[in-house]
């Protein structure tokens, strides 16, 4: 099972929305698809859905293309793009029941459904006394009714607190244990990172990178440590002196953060030297989200949650 996207392109006027998309994500995980608002990932997960005609190019499930084959490549795929309004007077059981006819559903299928997305016990209640993660919990129930082995999920916890997202969080996880594709936008990194086993992030409507949340986070990880001192450093001269170390920057007279050239061999032969001059150390760590930092360096700096 695959999803791939070929030299998509889809222009408003003379603005791409999306410029030459290339990718395929492929197999049982979960791959997120990053970037910050405006970057064109709606738009990409439109084009999958049908929702949106790309102005060039193709997007193929499973060797179909969306545009040309539409039933045959979305038979296998569950799709969570905007939460819909269900009619606050219906029960899960009702909503559910009239995509049996639609989709070929069968009773079993709705009640594993909505055990899978932990509304089982509520099957019977009006979802106008449902919260807004139990609301986009019972849409993802709609997606996922078939057991579709893809799902395409739109940011699928914004608007939701805390606890609202960690279920969403924890329901993605399952689907990934059935051995499901899914292919979910987010311009949460926390959450890429909770979730998916690979990124692809976009900005401006272009991919700049995919590869497995491992390989980005080792490739922007080291290159930076934040050093803490027993004793306040009153000139960093020394330091600067060292073997690898490119830029320092004294955070206060306790902490500094390094930059330097190199991976882990080097980072330890920075320690190794500090050690040596008679550095009293406390603390030594790599900065921040190794992730965070890649996708800062890559968007070009941008704040982003
Ligand atoms: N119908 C439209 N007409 C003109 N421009 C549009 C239209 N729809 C989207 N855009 C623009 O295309 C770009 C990509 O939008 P898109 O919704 O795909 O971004 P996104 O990454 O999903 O962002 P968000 O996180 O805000 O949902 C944005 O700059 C947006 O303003």
């Amino acid at each position: 099972m695959y999803l791939e996207a070929i030299n998509l392109s889809k222009k408003y006027g003379n603005f791409y929305a999306l410029r030459n998309l290339n990718l395929r994500v492929e197999g049982g995980k979960c791959v997120g698809y990053l970037g910050p608002n405006g970057a064109g990932k709606t738009t990409t997960l439109k084009i999958f859905t049908n929702l949106l005609r790309p102005t060039s190019g193709d997007a193929i499930i499973n060797g179909y293309s969306v545009q040309k084959e539409l039933k045959k490549a979305l038979k296998d795929v569950g799709t969570l793009i905007e939460t819909p309004n269900f009619y606050p007077y219906l029960i899960p059981m009702e909503i559910l029941s009239m995509l049996c006819d639609i989709r070929g559903a069968t009773r079993k299928d709705i009640l594993e459904a909505l055990k899978k997305v932990r509304l089982y016990e509520w099957r019977n209640t009006k979802v106008k006394k449902f919260s807004k993660g139990m609301t986009q919990r019972l849409a993802m129930a709609v997606a996922l009714v078939t057991n579709p082995s893809i799902m395409i999920l739109d940011e699928p916890t914004t608007g939701m607190d805390p606890q609202g997202m960690a279920e969403i969080r924890e329901i993605i996880k399952d689907l990934k244990k059935d051995g499901k594709l899914i292919f979910m936008s987010s311009h949460l990194l926390p959450e890429i990172t909770d979730v998916c086993d690979e990124v692809a992030m976009i900005n401006k409507g272009t991919l700049l990178l995919y590869d497995t949340i491992e390989n980005v986070s080792s490739k922007f990880l080291s290159n930076s440590v934040v050093v803490e001192f027993l004793e306040p450093v009153k000139d960093i001269k020394p330091i600067q002196e060292i073997k690898y170390i490119k830029a320092i920057n004294q955070i206060n007279p306790y902490k500094i953060q390094i930059d330097f050239s190199g991976n882990a061999e080097e980072q330890y032969e920075i320690l190794k030297s500090l050690l040596k001059m008679g550095y009293k150390i406390t603390s030594y760590r790599s900065e921040g989200l190794a992730l965070e930092k890649a996708y800062l360096k890559l968007i070009g700096g941008d704040k982003i949650e």
